[in-house]
């Protein structure tokens, strides 16, 4: 980590809004205390008016950040006053220390891919106007849909499981390499990086004929999980990776920005409300019409094999 004496020396301007007061501040290491009150004062009134879950979503970004950092993992993130030194990166003469530099960016990047992510996709599951009934089970699963700007459909299914939170979580995140052992929709999925508990950078591929008439599809993915209280979500979209570009033998398809809410049954906490926002773009040259009607049925799909994969795990709650 870069020592804060010779971390802080940074010459910035501060432009009133109203006046045409234009000044120039020289700070060193003695004023630290007051930068930061500066910028405080400066996030407070943004940070009062957010939401609960936004507020949630911060601190635990800024738990992850500290987590890395503690670890050595990261360096300060480009937006931290912190970072503002003498030395620019790319001044740094040793090689090793200039390679720990970049990876330490990466991993903010994604971080932050992750959280964005995350947001986006439930800011759309949250919103109001435009959802239309697509289908309804007989089991209670409903699947809706509404259609984006950019004539992009999307579809929101919600079920309810036989399970907490915290075991899909487990099934759904923590073990999401195992996918391909209960769902026969997938080929497989391998996490390609770790960047903190929880978030990583993940390849998935579709089985032949999971989409019926779509195709194989290969996806390159951020998936970034957060809890609150007693919530789960599941945010992802994808992403890149310069070790992972497209690959010959699929299409590269993108999924995302999407989310799962799972929570707890006001009166079964041992059971779980299941929302997922499917948003997908399949790629490939495919009439909308045809893609429009697989989707859904890819919904139902998985969740019935997430069904049967829960009645193994709790013989006794099959029903
Ligand atoms: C319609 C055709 C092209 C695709 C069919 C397979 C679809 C349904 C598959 C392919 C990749 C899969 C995703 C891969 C990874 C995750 C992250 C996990 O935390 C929740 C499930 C989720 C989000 C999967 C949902 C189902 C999924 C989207």
């Amino acid at each position: 980590m870069e020592s804060l004496s010779s971390a802080l020396s940074f010459t910035g301007s501060i432009k009133l809004s109203h006046g045409l007061l234009l000044f120039a501040i020289s700070a060193g290491a003695n004023m630290l205390p007051a930068v930061v009150k500066l910028c405080c004062g400066i996030s407070y009134p943004h940070l009062r008016s957010m939401a609960g879950l936004q507020r949630a979503a911060l601190a635990a970004f800024g738990q992850e950040i500290a987590h890395l950092q503690s670890r050595g993992q990261i360096s300060h993130p480009a937006w931290s006053p912190l970072r503002w030194t003498r030395h620019k990166e790319s001044e740094k003469t040793d090689p090793a220390e200039q390679r720990t530099a970049a990876l330490a960016n990466e991993d903010v990047f994604y971080l932050r891919q992750g959280e964005e992510a995350l947001n986006e996709a439930l800011d759309i599951v949250e919103s109001k106007d435009g959802w239309k009934l697509e289908m309804a089970e007989t089991n209670g699963d409903v699947i809706y849909s509404k259609v984006l700007r950019g004539n992009r459909k999307v579809f929101r299914l919600e079920a309810e499981l036989d399970a907490s939170p915290e075991e899909l979580h487990d099934i759904l995140f923590v073990r999401l390499e195992e996918m391909h052992e209960w769902n026969p929709n997938i080929r497989r999925i391998r996490v390609l990086k770790h960047v903190g508990r929880n978030t990583m950078v993940t390849h998935e591929v579709s089985a032949e004929t999971a989409g019926n008439l779509i195709g194989q599809r290969d996806f390159l993915s951020i998936r970034h999980s957060l809890k609150s209280e007693s919530c789960v979500y599941l945010g992802g979209a994808a992403t890149q990776l310069e070790s992972l570009p497209p690959q010959q033998e699929f299409v590269r398809a993108e999924d995302g920005p999407t989310c799962i809410i799972l929570q707890p049954l006001q009166d079964r906490p041992d059971r779980s409300h299941f929302i997922w926002l499917l948003n997908m773009d399949v790629k490939g040259w495919l009439p909308q019409s045809l893609v429009n009607k697989a989707l859904p049925r890819a919904q139902v799909d998985f969740t019935k094999h997430l069904r049967r994969r829960l009645a193994t795990q709790n013989p006794e709650n099959r029903r």
